[in-house]
């Protein structure tokens, strides 16, 4: 029996699309160097930047947590999505400008909308652990 391509491709993970560690590790990276150019979040990161090691430790778990999601194989060991952002009263629209800064880097990475829109429903499913926890 013959399977077509899309069929052949719906059976590969989210992970493998996004190019496994490597790949999400270049998405980390991407979207914590928009966040520190973003008007709108960047005084949340930028206190981040007198202690470089742990802002490897925050990416670090943020790859893990991104690998996790896409169902890739490692585990995640960094908090919960409501613990790591507690009592930060973040606002909706700081919400969003992290959204954004995570699908403009996956554009400029060449991730097709496919795998962007994939991304931006896990993301969206996080909202309520997120802003005002
Ligand atoms: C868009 C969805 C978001 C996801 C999936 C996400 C995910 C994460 C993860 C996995 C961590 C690491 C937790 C740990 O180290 O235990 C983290 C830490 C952090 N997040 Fe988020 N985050 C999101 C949005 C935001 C927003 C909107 C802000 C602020 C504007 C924010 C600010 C932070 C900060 C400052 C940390 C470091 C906390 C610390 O360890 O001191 N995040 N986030």
């Amino acid at each position: 029996m013959t399977t077509t391509i899309a069929e052949q491709l719906s059976t590969v993970s989210l992970y493998e699309r996004l190019g496994a560690s490597a790949g999400i590790r270049r998405i980390v990276d991407g979207m914590v160097d928009a966040h520190l150019e973003n008007p709108v979040i960047r005084a949340r990161f930028q206190p981040y930047l007198n202690d470089p090691e742990r802002v490897e430790e925050i990416k670090r778990h943020i790859c893990a947590f991104f690998e996790m999601r896409a169902g890739g194989p490692g585990p995640y060991r960094g908090r919960c999505m409501v613990e790591a952002h507690r009592g930060m009263n973040i606002a909706e629209a700081e919400y969003v400008a992290a959204v954004d800064d995570i699908l403009g880097t996956m554009r400029a990475l060449g991730h097709r909308e496919e795998e962007r829109a994939e991304v931006l429903a896990m993301l969206y499913g996080l909202k309520d652990e997120i802003i005002r926890v």
